[in-house]
C-alpha cells in the first residue's frame, strides 16, 4: 500500500484533523527467582519482609502525599530532589513510602540498581503516567510507546529502535542538526549586539526550546520549520503553539501524577483542564505538522527525493505498527524533545558559565577538534572527550530526570529486603551524585572525572543514568546527545558565556528545568 493509499484510508482519526502486604502472606508467595550465580541461597534466605523496610509513616489514604504539598517539608515544585536526600539520611539506601495508593520502594545503592536492571526482564516495565493515559483513553488515541507496557510496548517500540539508536543513523543528521545550532548563534549573536542587551538575551529558554523543536524537526520531519528567527514567535504560529503545549503539559502532569489521591481520575478538576487543554494543543499541532508533511511527500510521490533519511516514511511503511500508531510516536517525538534536551543545554551553559577553566578547556579541544568555520560530522563528535565529560558531569549535578523507575514482574532481594513483583521501585541517582564515597568532593563541578586516562577518573557503573539503562532506555538518547554536542559546540566555539545575578536553581516540572536564564554572551575575538 502506498504511503498516499494509507493517509486517505486513515481519514477518520485525530491525524485527519490534523498495599500493604501481610508478613505472613509475603512468606508464602515469595519465590526468589534471580538468576545471578553469586546471589547464594542463604542471602535469599536470609532476607527481611517488605514490612520491615523503613520509612516515613504518612497519613491514612495520602500516606506523605502532605509534605509534597506547597506547605510541606518538601513543596514538589522545589523541593523533589530534597526529599530524596534527606529520606536516604534518614533511612538509608533502601526506604519505604506511600504516596496516596502508590507504596514505593527508593533505592540508591548502585550495586542494587544493577540488579533491577538485571532483573526487569524482557518488557521492562515503568508506571504509566496515568493523566495521559486517561487523556489518550478518553479521546481513543493509540496509548504511545512511552504509556504501553508488555508485548505491545516492544511491538511499537520496534517500529523506530534502529532509526533512533543506531549510532550510524543518527551520526547522518549530524550536519543538519549542526546548521540549526549555527541558527542559534546566529541568534544569539544578533540580540546581543544590539547596544542595550549587556551580552544578554531576554528569554533565552525561548529560543533554547525552539532549537530543540527544529532539531528534532529535521529528523522527524525531514524539514526545517524555520521558527529560530530573530522575532518572537506569533502566539499562533505551530511553533509556538507546538513549544507552550509541551511546556504547559509538563507544568500540569508533575501536579496530576504526584497529587497522591488524584482526584483527577474521578472529577475534571481546574488542573486536569488545563492539563488536557495543553494535550489538546501539541496533540492537535504535531499532527497537523505531519499531515502536512504527509500531503506533501504525497503531491511529490513517484518524484525521486534527494533525501535518504526520510524517517516518516520508513515509520509509516512498517507492517507492524497500525497507521494511527506510527502517527502517535511521530507526535510522542516531536513533543519528547523540546523541553528535555532543551533544560539540559540550560543546565550545561550554567555549569560552564559558572566554571570558565572547564569552558575553556572545552574551547581548546573544539578549536584542535572543529577549527572555526569548519563543518562537523560524527567522526568529529566522537573524538570530543572532554565535551562528553562536561555533559556527563552536567547531568551529575543538574540532573533533567533525577531518578529512574521500575516494576519487576518477579520478586527480588533488594539490601536485604524482599522486594515483592510490581512494588513501584524508585531510582534516585541523584542521591548518589552527593555521595562523596561514589564522587569525591560531589559539590565541585569536575568533568575531568569521567575521563579515562585521568587521575580523578573511576566512576562506578550505575552510579548516574541519566537516560534510563537497557531495552526500554530513552529512545531519544542518541539524538538528545548529538543536539546537545552540537550546541554546545557552537556556542562556546564563538562565545564566553557568564551569568550574572543570582544562581540557576531546578524546578521540577516531572523533569527538572530551570527557574531563571540569566546568561551573558561575550563574543570571542
Ligand atoms: C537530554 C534529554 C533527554 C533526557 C535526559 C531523557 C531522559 C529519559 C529517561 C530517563 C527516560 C526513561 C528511560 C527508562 O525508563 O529507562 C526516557 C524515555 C523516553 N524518552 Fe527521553 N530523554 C531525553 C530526550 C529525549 C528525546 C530528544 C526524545 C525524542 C526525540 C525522547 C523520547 C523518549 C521516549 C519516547 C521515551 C519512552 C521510551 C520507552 O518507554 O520505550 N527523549 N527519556
Amino acid at each position: 500500500m502506498s504511503l498516499l493509499q494509507r493517509v486517505v484510508r486513515q481519514r477518520g482519526s485525530l491525524f485527519r484533523v490534523c498495599g500493604a502486604r501481610s508478613l505472613a502472606a509475603l512468606k508464602t508467595t515469595y519465590r526468589p527467582q534471580s538468576t545471578r550465580a553469586e546471589e547464594s541461597a542463604a542471602h535469599e534466605a536470609a532476607a527481611r519482609p517488605f514490612d520491615e523496610i523503613p520509612g516515613p509513616k504518612g497519613l491514612p489514604l495520602i500516606g506523605t502525599a502532605w509534605d509534597y504539598t506547597p506547605f510541606g517539608q518538601f513543596p514538589l515544585k522545589t523541593n523533589l530532589r530534597g526529599s530524596f536526600r534527606e529520606r536516604t539520611k534518614t533511612y538509608g539506601s533502601i526506604y519505604r513510602e506511600k504516596l496516596g495508593p502508590m507504596d514505593m520502594v527508593v533505592i540508591s545503592d548502585p550495586k542494587e540498581i544493577e540488579k533491577v536492571f538485571r532483573n526487569e526482564g524482557r518488557y521492562p516495565e515503568r508506571l504509566p503516567l496515568m493523566s495521559v493515559k486517561i487523556y489518550r483513553e478518553l479521546k481513543k488515541l493509540p496509548l504511545g510507546v512511552a504509556i504501553l507496557n508488555g508485548e505491545e510496548w516492544q511491538r511499537v517500540r520496534s517500529s523506530v529502535q534502529k532509526d533512533m539508536m543506531r549510532p550510524k543513523t543518527v551520526g547522518a543528521y549530524a550536519s543538519l542538526q549542526d546548521d540549526v545550532s549555527r541558527d542559534l548563534v546566529d541568534v544569539i549573536r544578533a540580540l546581543t549586539e544590539k547596544e542595550e542587551s549587556g551580552g544578554q538575551v531576554h528569554n533565552f529558554i525561548n529560543y533554547v526550546y525552539r532549537w530543540a523543536l527544529e532539531s528534532i524537526s529535521v529528523v522527524v520531519l525531514d524539514q526545517r520549520l524555520g521558527c529560530l528567527t530573530l522575532d518572537d514567535l506569533e502566539p499562533g504560529s505551530d511553533a509556538q503553539l507546538m513549544i507552550d503545549g509541551v511546556n504547559n503539559f509538563f507544568r500540569n502532569l508533575v501536579k496530576l501524577e504526584l497529587s497522591g489521591v488524584g482526584l483527577y481520575k474521578y472529577i475534571s478538576t481546574p488542573t486536569w483542564r488545563k492539563f488536557e487543554k495543553a494535550m489538546d494543543q501539541w496533540h492537535f499541532v504535531a499532527a497537523k505538522m505531519l499531515r502536512e508533511k504527509l500531503a506533501k511527500s504525497a503531491a511529490e510521490e513517484g518524484t525521486p527525493t534527494e533525501s535518504d533519511t526520510d524517517f516518516l516514511q520508513s515509520l509509516l511503511s512498517r507492517n507492524d505498527v497500525t497507521f494511527e500508531e506510527a502517527m502517535m510516536m511521530a507526535v510522542t517525538l516531536l513533543s519528547a524533545g523540546i523541553d528535555t534536551t532543551g533544560n539540559t543545554l540550560m543546565f550545561n551553559l550554567f555549569c560552564l558559565a559558572k566554571n570558565p577553566e572547564a569552558q575553556e578547556k572545552l574551547y581548546q579541544e573544539i578549536m584542535e577538534v572543529i577549527p572555526a568555520g569548519q563543518p562537523i560530522d560524527d567522526k568529529k563528535l566522537n573524538k570530543m572527550h572532554y565535551l562528553r565529560a562536561v555533559v556527563k558531569e552536567t547531568f551529575r549535578l543538574f540532573p533533567t530526570a533525577a531518578s529512574n523507575v521500575r516494576k519487576l514482574d518477579r520478586d527480588v532481594v533488594l539490601s536485604g529486603y524482599v522486594v515483592p513483583a510490581k512494588t513501584t521501585i524508585l531510582m534516585a541517582h541523584d542521591v548518589i551524585s552527593s555521595l562523596p564515597e561514589y564522587y569525591p568532593e560531589p559539590e565541585v563541578f569536575k568533568p575531568e572525572r569521567w575521563l579515562r586516562d585521568d587521575e580523578s577518573s573511576g566512576v562506578q557503573p550505575f552510579t548516574l543514568l541519566p537516560f534510563g539503562y537497557g531495552p526500554r532506555m530513552c529512545i531519544g538518547r542518541r539524538f538528545a546527545e548529538q543536539e546537545l554536542h552540537l550546541g554546545l559546540i557552537r556556542i562556546v566555539q564563538n562565545f564566553h558565556v557568564g551569568w550574572s545575578g543570582e544562581d540557576m536553581k531546578q524546578v521540577n516540572r516531572m523533569i527538572q528545568a530551570p527557574d531563571r536564564d540569566n546568561f551573558v554572551f561575550r563574543k570571542r575575538a
